[in-house]
């Protein structure tokens, strides 16, 4: 087999698969008594993930009252002073457990330096050592913005985007970059879900992965911590995994969301809905084709690797998108494809009691609806437009740049913006 030349080997290593914390020979992996460089955490976003990473990590006892939450709505804040923690509901199939994770909340960023400097009076470090970014795509500026803020001073700090869609990842780097904040970034997908039930209190009702990848180093790469922090939220309920093939991910769970909050938001439905009848599983697989397509060709774009690195990767024996998408027409690429669906379909199932969260956004501010979420989202989300521009909206862009056709994701596009225009149109 001819030889891989230096670059193409770089593009063959950042497309290998998952590895756990620990399974690697040369990253040295610490012991629980060794994590001693994570010292307080901050998470930007009150809603459902923002507030279920706060709560399960806080209910860690080593991180009780050393994780901040910075979130926009009152209501929720008030929630978490009254009791001084976030109640997490711990949804099973034999029951739910319930647990307090002792969390801080401030309301603006002079709130987070109060944090800061009672932290640094209290422990004698004041600063965190990881901000996750937990927002939904119309908070991203202001959230990155933010994170960049409660950033500034840190060193060898991680900063770890938990977002829905494709896109942000752009934005938040350049933000950092702008206020010369000196931190890695990293992308994180969590295939799991959470919803609010009330003020100060999260449901994570399906469980699943969060898959993180290092994004861009803006000055120090700092492995060690990013391997505390995965070892930190496996311990917090939360199994985490570092990987180098964040893009697939990225496709792929565009491919997820992009089946699930368009369709279940058009038929104001909880996910479990979707499995219910053939039409909705039908166009889930087609939503997944569309979507599978468009993602081989921006990967083969972002990859930079032209056919012939491809089959080599094969020979290698690296099975995966960027394979199916070499034989689109053959039996890997049909079962990708139907991985995309099949993904949909399973989160869809573990998923089953969630509102999905662009449903929560267009039912939040339907005024006079009497299929409101609940009163605390209608208030915090209130005004918000969905996240279809980077999710559908975000397929068919990127299928028009490469000639390929999305007739069903176009359609969802233009009913959801519909719903959006006639929600702020009917808005006080
Ligand atoms: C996994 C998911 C579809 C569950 O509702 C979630 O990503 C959402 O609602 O956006």
């Amino acid at each position: 087999m001819q030889r891989l030349s230096r670059c193409a080997w770089a593009r063959v290593a950042a497309s290998l698969p998952c590895r756990h914390a620990g399974e690697s020979r040369s990253m040295h992996v610490p012991s629980m008594r060794e994590i001693t460089s994570i010292e307080n955490i901050a998470v930007i976003g009150g809603g459902s993930i923002g507030s279920l990473l706060s709560g399960r990590i806080a209910a860690v006892s080593r991180m009780r009252d050393r994780v901040w939450l910075l979130t926009g709505s009152s209501e929720h804040a008030s929630a978490v002073k009254a009791v001084r923690g976030i109640v997490v509901k711990e949804e099973g199939t034999v029951g739910t457990k319930t647990m307090m994770g002792q969390v801080r909340v401030a309301e603006s960023l002079s709130e987070v330096e109060d944090l800061k400097r009672e932290s640094q009076s209290l422990y004698g470090f004041g600063k965190p050592s990881i901000v996750f970014i937990a927002v939904k795509q119309a908070g991203l500026r202001k959230a990155a913005e933010q994170a960049a803020r409660v950033l500034s001073g840190s060193h060898g700090s991680l900063c770890i985007a938990v977002m829905n869609g494709v896109g942000h990842m752009e934005v938040i780097h350049k933000a950092l970059r702008y206020h010369d904040v000196s931190t890695t970034l990293i992308q994180g997908i969590y295939s799991g879900g959470a919803y609010m039930m009330e003020p100060g209190v999260v449901a994570h009702a399906g469980r699943g992965t969060l898959d993180v990848c290092e994004y861009g180093s803006i000055d120090t790469v700092s492995s060690s911590l990013l391997e505390q922090a995965v070892q930190l939220l496996n311990d917090s309920g939360i199994p985490t995994q570092i990987c180098q093939d964040i893009l697939q991910r990225t496709w792929r769970k565009v491919c997820v969301n992009a089946s699930i909050n368009a369709l279940t938001t058009i038929l104001g439905e909880k996910n479990g809905f979707l499995l219910e009848n053939e039409e909705s599983c039908e166009l889930i697989r087609d939503i997944a084709k569309e979507g599978f397509q468009v993602a081989c060709a921006v990967l083969e774009r972002e990859k930079g690797a032209d056919s012939q690195e491809l089959r080599e990767f094969v020979e290698e024996g690296w099975v995966g998108l960027l394979v199916a998408c070499l034989w689109q027409n053959s039996d890997v690429g049909r079962a990708e494809q139907e991985t995309c669906a099949n993904l949909a379909m399973n989160v869809a199932r573990d998923t089953c009691k969630n509102t999905s969260s662009m449903l929560a956004d267009v039912w939040n501010f339907m005024p006079g609806s009497d299929r409101l979420y609940n009163s605390f989202s209608q208030q915090m989300l209130k005004g918000r437009i969905t996240e279809i521009e980077a999710i559908n909206g975000m397929i068919v862009n990127e299928g028009l740049k490469h000639g390929i056709a999305t007739p069903v994701n176009l359609t969802l596009l233009r009913l959801i913006r519909c719903m959006e225009k006639r929600n702020q149109q009917n808005s006080p």
